[in-house]
């Protein structure tokens, strides 16, 4: 008789928890989608759908939605949290209240938490009881939930401190549609798939402002420029920024009609303001809480940052969108690489 595979709670039946828990049904889990709206529980048990999120899709029926967190984590050893960043620290208190034995997490968030200035993994390390974790593993790359559900082919890449765990994650996940990378380096997976959001953002901003595609181009490159010297001066492996965590999704991102990053972006860049823009998304806008986060980081670490420094202008400050590239673009002269060149010669000395 062939074996039952393992049990996987997913917790967040967002558009992105709802496309893994589909991956995870695909290779047979039984998946228990754990959300905090009973109505949508309701929905997903009796007509296999989740319109809000994904409206065109119909779920595995390997998918069982759950209201309550201790029955979704009855017997699980495996949970992958897909809530966003400013939810994380609620739903791992209510995991704490019910769980009562070890267990591996992987994150899946895209973000930064301001004034802490923690990377997920360092969150949920600080919130989850030593003998209540087992790993903590992070999955991250370009993968946008409305294309993973039509299983168009994805690719991803799974990091942790602990690789077995980042491996049994790997395998929880990987199919013909959906492909899993392995890469040990967290700091600079997590970096890189938070702050492309900003950039995201800064390249929806340009599309509304009318700019085309050398803007663009400019952004990606110049963006993943700065995100790669502050997550070198954090610790992170520069190779990992030109992998799928890394160029990988913020080309995603700042190209695709699915972002939620770029759709804000490019009504700001159209002279909507943020709270309207906010308002009227329905889903989690991660870069904008990112842009404060990196913000605070690049002063902490003194990484140089105009991208992220100019959109915090625009988004906290009140600065016109098209000052703030004007500004960017009349900047001092500059080597492309010299900074980043630096801080690798600064670590070099170090060890
Ligand atoms: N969407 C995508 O394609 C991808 C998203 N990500 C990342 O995944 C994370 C989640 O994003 P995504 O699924 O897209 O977000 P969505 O906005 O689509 O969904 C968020 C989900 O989290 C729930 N939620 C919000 N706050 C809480 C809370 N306090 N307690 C419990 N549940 C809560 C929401 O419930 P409710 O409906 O009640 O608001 C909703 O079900 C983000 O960090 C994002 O960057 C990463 C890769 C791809
Ligand atoms: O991270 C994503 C794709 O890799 C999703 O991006 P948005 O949150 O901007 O939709």
């Amino acid at each position: 008789m062939q074996e039952k595979k393992e049990a996987v709670a997913v917790i967040g039946a967002g558009s992105w928890g709802t496309a893994l828990a589909m991956v995870l049904a695909d290779n047979e889990h039984e998946v228990r989608l754990w959300s905090h709206n009973e109505a949508q529980v309701q929905e997903i048990n009796q007509f296999h759908t989740n319109k809000k999120y994904l409206p065109e899709i119909n779920l595995p029926e390997l998918i069982v939605g759950y209201g309550s967190l201790s029955d979704a984590l009855a017997g699980i050893k495996t949970v992958i949290v897909a809530v966003p960043t400013k939810a994380i620290r609620e739903v791992l208190g209510k995991i704490r209240t019910v769980q009562n034995s070890p267990l591996t997490i992987a994150h899946v968030s895209k973000g930064i938490e301001p004034d802490s200035l923690l990377r997920i993994s360092e969150l949920i390390k600080e919130e989850m009881p030593s003998e209540l974790l087992n790993a903590v593993v992070v999955l991250s790359g370009p993968s946008h939930a409305e294309e993973v559900s039509l299983r168009h082919p994805t690719t991803v890449t799974v990091s942790s401190e602990n690789m077995a765990a980042a491996e049994e994650i790997q395998d929880l996940f990987i199919n013909h549609n959906f492909r899993v990378y392995t890469n040990p380096d967290v700091i600079g997976v997590e970096i890189g798939g938070a702050l492309k959001n900003i950039i995201a953002l800064a390249a929806g901003i340009t599309d509304g402002l009318g700019y085309g595609d050398n803007a663009k181009a400019a952004l990606i490159t110049r963006g993943l420029a700065e995100i790669a010297r502050l997550g070198t001066k954090m610790g992170a492996n520069p190779l990992t920024f030109s992998g799928l965590t890394g160029i990988g999704d913020l080309i995603v991102t700042c190209t695709s009609v699915h972002s939620r990053n770029w759709r804000a972006g490019n009504l700001l860049g159209k002279g909507k303001n943020l709270d309207e823009v906010l308002d009227n998304m329905g889903m989690v806008v991660e870069g904008v809480r990112t842009t404060k986060a990196a913000y605070q980081l690049a002063k902490k670490y003194n990484v140089s940052m105009p991208i992220t420094f100019a959109l915090y202008d625009v988004l906290f400050n009140g600065k016109n969108a098209k000052d703030a590239v004007d500004v960017l673009m009349a900047r001092g002269k500059t080597h492309e690489m010299e900074d980043l060149v630096n801080i690798l010669e600064e670590r070099n000395l170090e060890d």
